[in-house]
């Protein structure tokens, strides 16, 4: 078959030119110009063909579509934007910073400028280049015109009389220390740098950590009883004073076992006015306070009915127990606790009840111009990372007490801190290789010890000592500052018409005051670990001390404002809560006890009064116990008069209703065995038969170890139980 000749042109152009897209692929195999890249390399190339009159016989591409002279319009569409990049504002603004920071340093070099967008660079509006718009904040006739609003300046000052004064008081108040702008003459001495760890507690994660916690709906501050002051941060109380003044804010004066019973006391009296403030001893078996606290958030929650359930934040500084309340509320290590600052890292929840939730937070320390010494004191820093820890003896030499000293460490006198530490290290062993005393490894122990409370110390509370002032318990008292709040708010015109919102703050400060006023703690209870020298022991008079709290183990009476309250599911209920409610109930219970019941009941306590009595002599307790113990020598009197009034009235009592009991009991018996069924007289009888077994075998017999193996459960003696056994 012959092959048909070609007749036109091939649209295929069969040359190898790198210009050419329809190629065959050669040598550069796949790193070969595409087919856009060429077409657009032509386009460029391409010229534009005239005729010698110098008209366009070829146009070029793109070009012959529309005639000279045309109005024409570029095509709106999205892919003349698909070459152009899109940055972000905030990766715009790292470029700008990292960039001008690698121009200004001469020993850095930008290379490939032409791939970076510098243009990006100069693209911030600078202060030197902008436009001030005065006139587009104020016009030039509200400014200068004759309409022109001058605003007047505000002074402080009515005249110049006021004006004079002013300046002459504030003259008279300067003090140049407190001159932070003072311009002094440089001596070219400066104040060493401080060390990082003494900053422990400031840095920006952990008021992060702070803010968190500072969002509950009550914040308790936990105080280091030993130093309340210097333990308290007074810019949070003024924080939440100013910004959320809606807060309920609690002082905890916590470690009041290492305190005597009547600094406890006469500290909560000095903070009650300005917060309300609760004595707490955290321990897991042997606390105080736990009953009251928990009764007190209870409370609490109830003024939030609108809420699910309620956060309660605990702040404080390092190491002043947070964790431990926590711990000691729940009745369980729940939170880590160390006797080294800074052990809680970040915040925690922990929920106490159904409606309440505790929230953790690592210790605060607000900068203040604590010395290092202080600082170290204060527990805030950890011995182990002290670098010269016998610098901060002297302060606790100073503090400390000789007496205790000398008591603790068994050393007699010493001339200096270092004659101290010297004679410690002898004493305890505390040696370097020649014989040396090894002062650092001493003092970190005096500073340990320090910080754990084995060195007796107490900052003295303002006041009287003792009881001088305070006969009522102090937690009792008026909270004085939520009346002083409500006061602030109306100063010039008290009888105005409070608004809905008003009121309502109004009228919730007056529930925090009824439900704080309820609260009452008895000191006298707490466990005070350290021997106190007489001079520091001042006997406390414990007006709340009634028969009926003695006998609890943590010591504390709160009557609930609101009586219906549900009780919730708590790790541990609280161990001393009485309500008026209970009271009532129990008195009436009391009358309807027969007086031999009473007897008995009274001679368990006066039982338990006389042990508790022997238990206060064998033990090493503070002159402040032995003064409840002195009460309670009191209450025995009491008791035993009671009993005898109790024992007579009984007799009489017996003799009288003798005759008619029997008679309307045997009335009573006739009438029921008439009424009852044989079953149930059978049964009746089976049960009146005398068992000896359980609680009357010990009753009937005369048993050694009557009372240690067995005690009567309080329900037993007017169970329905026991009333049939009796007939
Ligand atoms: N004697 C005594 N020691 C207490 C009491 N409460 C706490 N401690 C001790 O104080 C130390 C610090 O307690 P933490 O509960 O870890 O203190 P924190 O405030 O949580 O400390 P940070 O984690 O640093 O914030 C621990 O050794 C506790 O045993 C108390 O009431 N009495």
């Amino acid at each position: 078959m012959v092959k048909p000749r070609f007749k036109g042109k091939s649209s295929i152009n069969p040359s190898s030119s790198s210009s050419n897209p329809d190629r065959v692929k050669a040598v550069g195999g796949n790193n070969m110009r595409d087919r856009a890249t060429i077409k657009r390399l032509n386009m460029y190339r391409q010229k534009q063909r005239c005729n010698k009159h110098g008209k366009v016989i070829k146009p070029l591409q793109y070009q012959s579509t529309v005639a000279p002279g045309t109005v024409a319009r570029v095509e709106p569409n999205i892919k003349w934007f698909t070459n152009t990049r899109v940055i972000k504002q905030s990766s715009l603004q790292k470029f700008q910073e990292e960039m001008e920071a690698v121009q200004k340093d001469p020993y850095r070099v930008v290379m490939k400028q032409s791939k970076v967008p510098m243009s990006l660079l100069h693209d911030r509006v600078r202060a030197h280049n902008s436009k001030v718009h005065i006139l587009d904040t104020e016009g030039f006739e509200t400014t200068f015109g004759p309409k022109a609003q001058r605003k007047r300046p505000s002074l402080t000052v009515g005249d110049m009389k006021d004006l004079i004064e002013q300046a002459e008081a504030s003259v008279e108040s300067y003090s140049a220390d407190k001159d932070k702008d003072l311009v002094t003459e440089d001596t070219g001495v400066r104040e060493e740098v401080r060390e990082e760890i003494f900053k422990k507690g400031q840095s920006k994660r952990i008021w992060g950590e702070l803010y968190k916690v500072i969002d509950s709906d009550v914040i308790i501050q936990v105080l280091d009883a030993r130093d309340p002051m210097g333990t308290r941060s007074k810019s949070i109380e003024s924080y939440l004073k100013k910004e959320k003044p809606w807060k309920h804010l609690i002082f905890v004066l916590n470690k009041c076992d290492l305190i005597p019973t009547w600094v406890t006391k006469r500290w909560v009296a000095v903070l009650s006015p300005e917060y309300p403030t609760l004595a707490f001893h955290a321990s897991l078996t042997n606390s105080f306070g736990k009953g009251s606290l928990i009764q007190l958030l209870r409370q609490f929650g109830k003024l939030h009915t609108d809420k699910k359930q309620i956060s309660v934040g605990f702040i404080g500084y390092p190491n002043v127990g947070k964790s431990s309340i926590i711990n000691t509320l729940r009745s369980k290590k729940v939170c880590n606790v160390a006797p080294i600052a800074g052990e809680t890292k970040v915040w925690q929840y922990i929920t106490l009840m159904r409606r309440i939730f505790l929230i953790d937070c690592p210790g605060v320390v607000y900068p203040s111009e604590d010395s290092e010494s202080d600082i170290v004191l204060k527990g805030v820093v950890q011995v182990e990372k002290i670098k010269n820890p016998e610098e901060h003896i002297g302060p606790v030499l100073e503090r400390a007490k000789p007496e205790y000293i000398q008591k603790t460490y068994r050393i007699p006198a010493w001339s200096s801190p270092e004659d101290f530490l010297e004679k410690l290290a002898f004493r305890t062993g505390k040696l370097l290789k020649g014989g040396e005393p090894d002062l650092s490894t001493v003092s970190k122990m005096v500073l340990n010890d320090w910080q754990r409370g084995r060195i007796p110390f107490f900052v003295k509370p303002p006041g009287p000592e003792g009881d001088q002032q305070d006969k009522d318990p102090p937690a009792a008292e008026e909270p004085s500052h939520f009346v002083e709040n409500v006061q602030e708010e109306h100063p010039d015109n008290p009888d105005s018409v409070l608004n809905e919102q008003e009121e309502q703050t109004k009228r919730q400060k007056e529930q925090v005051q009824k439900i704080l006023a309820n609260v009452r703690q008895n000191f006298g209870k707490i466990y005070v670990a350290p021997e106190f020298d007489k001079e520091d022991l001042v006997p406390v008079e414990m007006p709340d001390l009634e028969m009926s709290d003695v006998g609890d183990s943590d010591g504390e009476a709160v009557e609930e404002a609101d009586s219906n309250g549900e009780k919730d599911d708590i790790g541990a209920e609280p161990a001393a809560e009485e309500t008026e409610e209970s009271k009532s109930e129990m008195t009436k219970a009391h009358k309807a006890k027969s007086s031999r019941e009473m007897i008995r009941e009274l001679d368990e306590k006066i039982h338990k009064y006389k042990q508790f009595l022997e238990q206060a002599k064998s033990k090493r307790f503070s002159a402040i116990r032995l003064a409840a113990y002195l009460n309670t020598e009191k209450v025995c009197a009491d008791l035993k008069r009671k009993q005898a009034s109790a024992a007579k009235q009984a007799q009489k009592k017996a003799a009288n209703a003798k005759n008619k009991k029997r008679k309307a009991d045997e009335d009573d018996e006739e009438a029921t065995q008439m009424r009852m069924t044989s079953k149930q007289r059978r049964a009746m009888e089976r049960s009146q038969r005398t068992k000896k077994v359980g609680v009357r075998y010990y009753e009937t017999h005369n048993v050694k170890n009557k009372n240690k193996n067995r005690k009567i459960p309080a329900s037993a003696t007017d169970g329905p139980k026991s009333k049939r056994s009796k007939r």
